[in-house]
């Protein structure tokens, strides 16, 4: 029997400005780094020791991995990066206000973008540049995502770099993002297409999976 630890980064400047997000690289604010901290005791108490960490390439998540795993006092552990675990890239979206954007389009179809599992935003005319994704290879910057999209290159990092491990009895922890960890979630809790926008993830609140030894779940707990 494995454990997994999911947990949303600490409130990003972007969320605290109610900027559309997805992959913008923008740092935590002090609350953020608070609520890291937080996140962090919490976890230390139930005393579980992790054999590695994942997270994304974006500094707010790996900000929130290095002050929880200071907190847990187990900063010597594998900390593996990936862009599979960035947050859902908002497109032609990203960078805008969100309450401007719902006075131009209506709340109607802001809440769409935001939470259907199929709409993907408005794209970006071209993909940006960025050399952070140089080593995953050619073409990994999408110009915009739907959550099913981004669920889809979610899995297969769930099934190459963090089953296995579950299966082998090495408990895990994932630092990610809202959206990556909805489609986490809808996988782990097999939420129905439909049942999705329900689903919410806040800043610097662990979620605790126990799997019996065939990846069943067994348990799940909000610390
Ligand atoms: O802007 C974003 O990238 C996400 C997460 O902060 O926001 P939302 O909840 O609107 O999907």
């Amino acid at each position: 029997m494995a454990t997994l630890v999911i947990l949303r980064h600490g409130e990003s400047v972007a969320n605290r400005d109610n900027i559309f997000t997805g992959w913008s690289d923008v740092p935590l604010t002090a609350k953020g780094r608070g609520q890291a901290v937080a996140a962090g005791k919490l976890v230390a108490e139930t005393g579980i020791q992790f054999a590695a960490l994942h997270t994304s390439m974006l500094q707010r998540a790996i900000v929130t991995s290095d002050i929880v795993l200071e907190a847990i006092d187990q900063l010597y552990i594998p900390e593996y990066k990936s862009w599979r675990l960035n947050e859902r890239h908002y497109g032609a979206l990203r960078g805008k206000n969100k309450a401007a954007v719902q006075a131009e389009v209506g709340e109607r179809q802001v809440k769409i973008w935001r939470r259907s599992f199929e709409t993907v935003p408005p794209l970006l005319d071209h993909v940006t540049q960025d050399r952070r994704y140089d080593q995953f290879g050619p073409h990994v910057e999408p110009r915009g995502e739907s959550l099913e999209m981004a669920y889809h290159r979610l899995m297969p990092y769930w099934e190459d770099q963090v089953a296995p491990r579950l299966l082998n009895g090495d408990n895990q922890l994932i630092v990610a993002h809202g959206s990556t960890l909805r489609a986490l979630i809808k996988y782990l809790d097999q939420v129905a297409d439909a049942d999705i926008s329900q689903v919410e993830v806040a800043n610097g609140e662990p979620i605790q999976y126990d799997f019996d030894d065939r990846l069943n779940v067994l348990k799940k707990t909000v610390l």
